[in-house]
């Protein structure tokens, strides 16, 4: 397995964007949905529209890792999962060397409470966005009835859950993960369980629907206040994953920065939330018709600047965050971004100003002052969608821009260079391998 450091994107700018893409099915339900699929002690589960990304890749193999039989029909987009045999309580961990690198493995520590009586997480990765905890999922776990411990000499998390019982939970945000951990880990417990300050993303809400088709009984999702009643057992069933917002949104916004005229196939401008209204503020034109989003605006003409403050879902995703920085750099004025999520999101404007980009950083607030000509460079991607960002800031760029490591960009976008190269681009994914 390579770290992917010799994958590299290359941008040659210029070119308007034409034509049709396909929205991938959502990497931020997909995976809690794997989680969620190795609670059936019985049956193979069967997931339909799941993107082609790294961090799918890095899940079904920490499932297969633990006891699960996978397959991943490619050609399909399709994962076959048998979690019967998952009764090996020696198998109970999260190794580092797979978890250490998507943050989306920390989705499996209900199953393993549920089916092995215990867990071992060896270290969970991610994205490097700076700090991020995961008190909410463990302190929910442990009010659940599960006892959690800290080795932090080898920096291993150990949790024995011989029974869980249900239990009055909350979220000091709402949490998107710690909302479907918490919810995963009550839907087999004894009992009832509230979960206060729940999160609302539409991701969250594919999952509920997910559990519930498998005989989870889950009241409130979308609401904020949710109420689980334990149930005996799960049963595997088959469901097709939402599409991915924000994949969603990246392309939207390549085509508001190279201008064009494209129909994202799958994609739901509801789900966009703020973001929407943002980008329609800065120029973009939306339609959607059916189940098919389309995106305009005339190459040359201006965009205007916007202000965007980062916050949960129907606030302006983080994730689009880093593209929006990208995009802000085109338009006519100054554009003023408030990052409350993350702190090292910023780590974009260093990248962008190699390109030509004037950005100021303080702290958590950035002032972009557009609009700039972005010339090509060398950029580094630091985490995935600061990389995702680089290419659509490349395709505008006058000459070449080569975004690395890959990897990261692989991580959450599905055939990223082939589905801008269909639309028009100048886009290769170079690799070593
Ligand atoms: C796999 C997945 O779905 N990833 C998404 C999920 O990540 P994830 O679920 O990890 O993000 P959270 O919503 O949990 O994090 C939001 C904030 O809460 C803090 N926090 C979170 C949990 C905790 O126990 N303690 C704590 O302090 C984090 O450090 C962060 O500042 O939502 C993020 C915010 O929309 C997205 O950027 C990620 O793409
Ligand atoms: C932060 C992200 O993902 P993860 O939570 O998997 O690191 C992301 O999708 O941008």
């Amino acid at each position: 397995m390579s770290m992917g450091q010799e994958v590299r994107y290359r941008v040659r700018g210029g070119r308007p964007l034409n034509g049709t893409a396909f929205i991938q099915g959502a990497k931020n339900a997909v995976l809690p949905m794997i989680g969620a699929a190795l609670l059936a002690a019985k049956g193979r589960t069967v997931l339909r529209n799941v993107p082609i990304i790294e961090d799918v890749k890095r899940a079904l193999e920490l499932a297969e890792h633990i006891g699960a039989k996978v397959e991943f029909h490619e050609a399909e987009r399709t994962v076959v999962i048998d979690a019967s045999q998952l009764n090996d309580p020696e198998r109970a961990v999260l190794p580092a060397d797979i978890a250490a690198r998507f943050r989306g493995s920390v989705l499996f520590v209900p199953a393993l409470m549920h089916r092995m009586g215990r867990a071992r997480i060896e270290g969970v990765g991610g994205c490097n966005l700076g700090s991020r905890k995961l008190d909410f999922h463990y302190r929910g776990f442990a009010r659940l009835g599960a006892q959690v411990t800290e080795d932090d000499e080898r920096n291993h998390i150990n949790i024995e859950s011989p029974h869980l019982t249900g239990g009055h939970l909350y979220l000091d945000t709402p949490s998107h993960t710690g909302t479907e951990n918490l919810i995963m880990a009550a839907v087999l417990a004894r009992g009832t369980t509230v979960i206060e300050h729940a999160a609302l993303e539409p991701e969250v809400l594919d999952v509920i629907e997910f559990l519930s088709r498998m005989g989870a009984k889950i009241s409130g999702g979308g609401t904020g206040f949710i109420t689980v009643r334990g149930v005996e057992e799960l049963t595997a069933v088959e469901h097709t994953i939402m599409s991915d917002r924000i994949d969603a949104g990246v392309f939207a916004m390549a085509t508001a920065a190279a201008g064009g005229d494209v129909s994202l196939v799958g994609a739901n401008l509801e789900h966009l939330g703020v973001a929407r209204w943002k980008l329609e503020q800065m120029g973009v034109e939306f339609a959607q018709q059916g189940a098919v989003l389309h995106v305009r605006r005339e190459p040359g003409a201006p965009l205007r600047p916007i202000n965007a403050v980062t916050s949960p879902y129907p606030g302006f995703a983080t994730d689009l965050q880093s593209p929006l920085m990208a995009l802000a750099t085109l338009a006519d004025g100054e554009s003023y971004l408030h990052e409350a999520i993350y702190d090292g999101r910023f780590a974009l404007a260093d990248e962008l100003t190699k390109m030509g980009a004037k950005i100021e950083v303080d702290g958590t607030r950035a002032i972009v002052h557009g609009p700039s000509a972005l010339r090509g460079a060398p950029v580094v991607a630091h985490d995935l969608r600061t990389g995702a960002a680089l290419v659509l800031a490349g395709l505008v760029a006058e000459g070449e821009t080569v975004v690395a490591p890959g990897y990261l960009v692989d991580r959450g976008h599905a055939q990223f260079a082939t589905r801008l190269a269909a639309l028009g681009a100048d886009v290769v994914r170079e690799s070593a391998e």
